[in-house]
């Protein structure tokens, strides 16, 4: 039996939980309901987080995984990739059983500053649930309708990978699928290799989710699943990258995103739909 625990403690001016199982750990901050660091059992961290990222909780953090919601990118009228990212979560949950510990955090209307509410003037409940086991991270972002109209948007797990070069890294599983530029889905080319060289700037959107990415590294492998999200984005801004990564930076990381851009999810009232991503370990 591993030994499980929850600390609370502080990164920056923001509050935070680190998930512990046996060797495993996880740390995640309630603005943004931002995973920031996962090591699984065998000491090796797999997300990125920039030395430059902003932990002041007034600008969205650079690394980790951000939720995207209720925008992807500029695909609509709102704050781009949405409110989610600069908001404080509600902490709803925590659990710890033999072999998991898990937090689920919430967000509502309740919970936003009063200009978020402009571009998407609904009424939601999001729910992410972060599950650590030995081997594995999973990250659910639920949304459900609490109004009584239709509303639609869009949403992803804006996950940044790790890697040492990421000119030595590849990623495994792409091939047979389509892409498209996800600022402007419209015209879409076919992917015919299933070794992608990760060769930035790169920021392309394919379509399907339903299979098991292997990202590989000279050090690491990883592989990433996702469920309820049909798209997957892949996204390194290069040497000419935003502000808050310091120089070379891009060369350490790759976000693999389990989106749902190009194609918005429609609720009606009560309805509720949910998405997810795994990182795991291969098996031994
Ligand atoms: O700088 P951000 O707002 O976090 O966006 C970072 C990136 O996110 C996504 O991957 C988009 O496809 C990119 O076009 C965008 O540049």
């Amino acid at each position: 039996m591993s030994a499980t625990r929850i600390d609370t403690h502080r990164l920056g001016e923001l509050p935070a939980l680190t998930l512990h199982l046996g060797e495993a750990r996880a740390t995640l901050t309630p603005f943004g309901a931002q995973v920031l660091s996962w090591i699984p059992e065998d000491g090796q961290e797999r997300l990125y987080l920039s030395e430059s990222a902003a932990l002041g909780g007034a600008q969205p953090i650079r690394g980790g995984i951000p939720i995207v919601f209720p925008q992807f990118g500029t695909l609509g009228p709102g704050a781009r990739h949405g409110f989610a990212r600069t908001h404080t979560w509600r902490i709803d949950e925590t659990r710890q059983g033999e072999d998991y510990v898990l937090v689920t955090l919430q967000l509502d209307p309740s919970l936003l500053e009063p200009g978020a509410r402009t571009a998407f003037p609904h009424d939601f409940l999001a729910e992410v649930t972060v599950l650590l086991s030995e081997r594995r991270l999973d990250v659910e972002l639920a949304v459900r309708n609490t109004g009584t109209a239709p509303f639609a948007f869009t949403a992803a797990l804006h996950t940044y990978l790790a890697v040492p070069e990421i000119e030595r890294s590849a990623l495994q599983g792409l091939g047979g699928s389509e892409y498209t530029d996800p600022a402007d889905p419209s015209r879409w080319h076919a992917e015919p290799e299933n070794v992608t060289r990760l060769e930035p700037p790169l920021d392309r959107l394919y379509r399907g989710g339903e299979r098991v990415l292997t990202l590989a590294t000279p050090t690491l492998r990883t592989e990433i699943a996702q469920a309820g999200f049909g798209e997957t984005v892949l996204w390194n801004p290069g040497e000419h990258g935003p502000a808050d990564l310091p120089a070379g930076a891009w060369r350490h990381f790759v976000c693999i995103e389990a989106a749902q851009a190009s194609v918005p999810v429609s609720l009606r009232a009560d309805e509720e739909w949910a998405g997810r991503q795994a990182l795991m370990l291969p098996e031994r």
